[in-house]
């Protein structure tokens, strides 16, 4: 109170409880002497009022105080920072996740979150936070995708919590902002912007650091292959998975011509020069092929390999999926790179064909539709409905259309650059228009193994890749040379065999290979123990076959009496139908006769009308006198008004004038 007083004299003497010291301020001394007389200091007010507009006033210099920190900041920022953002919907971002996994960024940092892998409610999620390196353990993963379990259940994942985060790149100080745009425990994907400051109005230093995280990311890719699918947001978009590693095309075993004939194709088609020769002849830049044929054939595995052998990400896309929709496809294909493979696995699968709205449309379509439009097929669509019918019913509820595949595949608006790649166990079940020449420029069958792939499938199980064991007797006195020698042909002989034992085109090379891999350390052991393989694979297919043929029997009767039951409805409709055209006729005829009776009465009658006005007037003509005499006696007036009396009188007209002449 000192203090004040020293400052203000006037409010230190207010303060002394004195009313008419209060009159400093407008009705101060009223409210000093009320507040006196019911026994209040009126100097407690006075020290309120002081002590209010003193943290008014600090609070005011504060709030211009952060205005003048942010407007510094900003000028920092502005002038003397420079900022990469980088959005986690960009591939760039797992560049750079990638690289500050290699480079051991943030391993030490104390903001973290925590996650259990099976927990894990979008599989994108992983995306974000794989290559974060939070936790070093991640690298030694069994499944290369997730934590493997103790003997507990599923371990915690450490991933980089949202904030702030420093480290040095070639002694510069680099910031990192980390910024969750979304709920980060919502279902939607968290949306991440991760910006990288330096200081210094020169972005070098992050350009370095982006093009080496890109260089080590793609680099590290070419030993594996990238394979993209679809993530269940709304709309789908594509996602990263995992890379696999490459596969070889020679551990792809089929006929050596259509591998060549494929490879030569897809080669001529990426090669830089055809994308100006086809727009030269009009052509879209596009090229698709089918593969189609039995199930562990090699479909899949072939695409892998060629996706290796060509360096190109694979865009894997399952139509049978419920978020799938015309739109959404159309979207998808519209966002591809310029040079992919697009995989459209099992295509037949998705239910979809020109009569169908929609792949779950087919399904009710089939369905509920009506004998009506049935008895307009023949019998072959009838088995080919059927047929459909049974896969359409394992499909999840797609929405996509026939059209809507077609104009994503090659529509006006429709990417080019691709390689679109459709796979099918059911060629037979595609609609026409999806695999025309066009959409479709290759087709390559996958069947049973042949001799060929047999022997193919044994060398590859058992080929000297310098890790199998040794199958050669006396092998550890030879040379890496001799051994290499002697291995190939011994291996080739045991394959001949292999080859000649096994009956051709009885087995996938699925199964084939699922029986040299029970024996892989040793070929020998694999040619012993053949025959009881064979005989009892062989007792499975007979008892397969039998079933088969028995729900094929079942299938066939049932449709047989389907088509009985629709050609018995059609033959009774055609009776119907003509039954009712008859009936129309007679009708018809009836209707007609009477017409035709009607108009004869009505002539008759007319005729006779006629005959007897002209005899009546033959008969008017014979009598003049008597008709002139009827006629003056009853109507009498002639024109001019005057009467045939009057003129026969010699009376006057009625205008007073005489008429001489008469
Ligand atoms: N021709 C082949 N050469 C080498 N391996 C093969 C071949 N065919 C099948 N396999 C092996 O069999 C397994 C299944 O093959 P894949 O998935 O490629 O068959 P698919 O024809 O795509 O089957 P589906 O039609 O069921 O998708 C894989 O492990 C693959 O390595």
């Amino acid at each position: 109170m000192e203090a004040i007083s020293a400052v203000l004299p006037g409010l230190a003497a207010s303060a002394t409880g004195d009313p008419e010291s209060m009159s400093i301020f407008p009705g101060g001394m009223f409210i000093g002497s009320m507040m006196a007389s019911v026994g209040v200091d009126p100097s407690v007010l006075v020290k309120i009022g002081v002590t209010l507009t003193i943290i008014a006033s600090v609070f005011g210099f504060l709030s211009n105080a952060w205005e003048g920190i942010i407007q510094i900041s900003k000028f920092f920022s502005d002038n003397l920072v420079s900022s990469a953002t980088i959005r986690s919907t960009d591939e760039a971002y797992v560049y750079v996740m990638r690289w500050l996994y290699n480079h051991k960024v943030s391993t030490d940092s104390r903001l973290f979150g925590v996650t259990c892998r099976k927990n894990q409610m979008n599989p994108n999620y992983r995306q974000h936070t794989r290559w974060y390196g939070w936790d070093p353990v991640d690298e030694t993963e069994a499944d290369g995708i997730g934590l493997m379990d103790d003997d507990l259940g599923p371990k915690l994942k450490y991933t980089a919590a949202p904030g702030f985060y420093h480290f040095f790149y070639k002694r510069r100080l680099v910031l990192m902002q980390r910024k969750l745009k979304d709920d980060y425990y919502g279902f939607e994907e968290p949306e991440v912007d991760l910006t990288l400051f330096t200081f210094g109005r020169s972005p070098l230093t992050l350009r370095t650091i982006l093009e080496e995280a890109r260089r080590e990311y793609l680099l590290e890719q070419n030993s594996s292959t990238l394979i993209h699918t679809t993530v269940a947001t709304y709309p789908p978009t594509w996602s990263l998975g995992h890379p696999r590693p490459s596969r070889a095309l020679d551990s792809v075993i089929m006929k050596e011509s259509d591998k060549e004939k494929l490879l030569k194709d897809m080669r001529e088609y990426l090669k830089p020069s055809a994308k100006k020769w086809y727009h030269k002849h009009g052509l879209p830049y596009r090229r698709g092929y089918l593969f189609f044929g039995l199930p562990g054939a090699g479909k899949t595995s072939l695409t892998l390999a060629l996706a290796s052998e060509l360096s190109l990400p694979i865009y894997c896309l399952s139509l049978a999926s419920s978020t799938m929709a015309d739109d959404v496809l159309l979207g998808l294909f519209a966002t591809l790179p310029k040079r992919c493979i697009v995989l459209l696995e099992d295509i037949d699968s998705a239910g979809i064909d020109r009569q169908s709205m929609s792949g779950v449309g087919l399904y009710t379509a089939m369905a509920s539709k009506n004998d009506e439009d049935d008895e307009d097929e023949d019998e072959d669509e009838i088995r080919k409905r059927e047929e459909k019918k049974k896969l359409a019913a394992l499909k999840q509820g797609s929405t996509v259309s026939l059209s809507g595949l077609l104009n994503a595949i090659d529509g006006i608006s429709s990417h080019e650059g691709r390689i679109l790649i459709m796979t099918t166990n059911y060629r037979e079940l595609l609609d026409k228009a999806l695999i025309r020449p066009g959409r479709v420029d290759m087709e390559i069958k996958f069947g049973n193994a042949d001799i060929e792939i047999l022997e193919g499938l044994f060398k590859a199980v058992y080929s000297d890749d310098g890790d199998l064991p040794d199958f050669i007797r006396g092998s550890e006195k030879m040379t890496k040379e001799e051994r290499k020698l002697k291995h190939d042909e011994k291996l080739e002989k045991l394959a001949q065999e292999f080859g000649a034992r096994v009956p051709s085109d009885k087995f996938t090379p699925a199964e084939v290979q699922g029986y040299l891999l029970s024996h892989k350390s040793d070929p020998e052991d694999a040619l012993d123990c053949l025959d009881d393989w064979l005989k009892s694979k062989l007792d499975e297919i007979d008892l397969l076959r039998e079933s088969e043929k028995k729900a094929k029997e079942r299938l066939e009767r049932a449709t047989e009496k389907k088509i009985r039951e629709l050609q018995k409805k059609k033959r009774d409709r055609i009776k119907e139908e003509r039954k009712e055209k008859e009936e129309e006729e007679k009708e018809e005829k009836e209707k007609k006769e009477k017409k035709e009776k009607e108009e004869k009465e009505k002539e008759e009658k007319e005729k006779k009308e006629k005959e007897e006005k002209e005899k009546e007037g033959k008969e008017n003509e014979a009598k003049p006198e008597e008709k002139n005499k009827m006629v003056n006696g009853t109507s009498g007036k002639l024109t001019n008004g005057i009467t045939e009396k009057e003129k026969a009188d010699g009376s006057e007209t009625p205008n007073g004038t005489a008429d001489v002449a008469s």
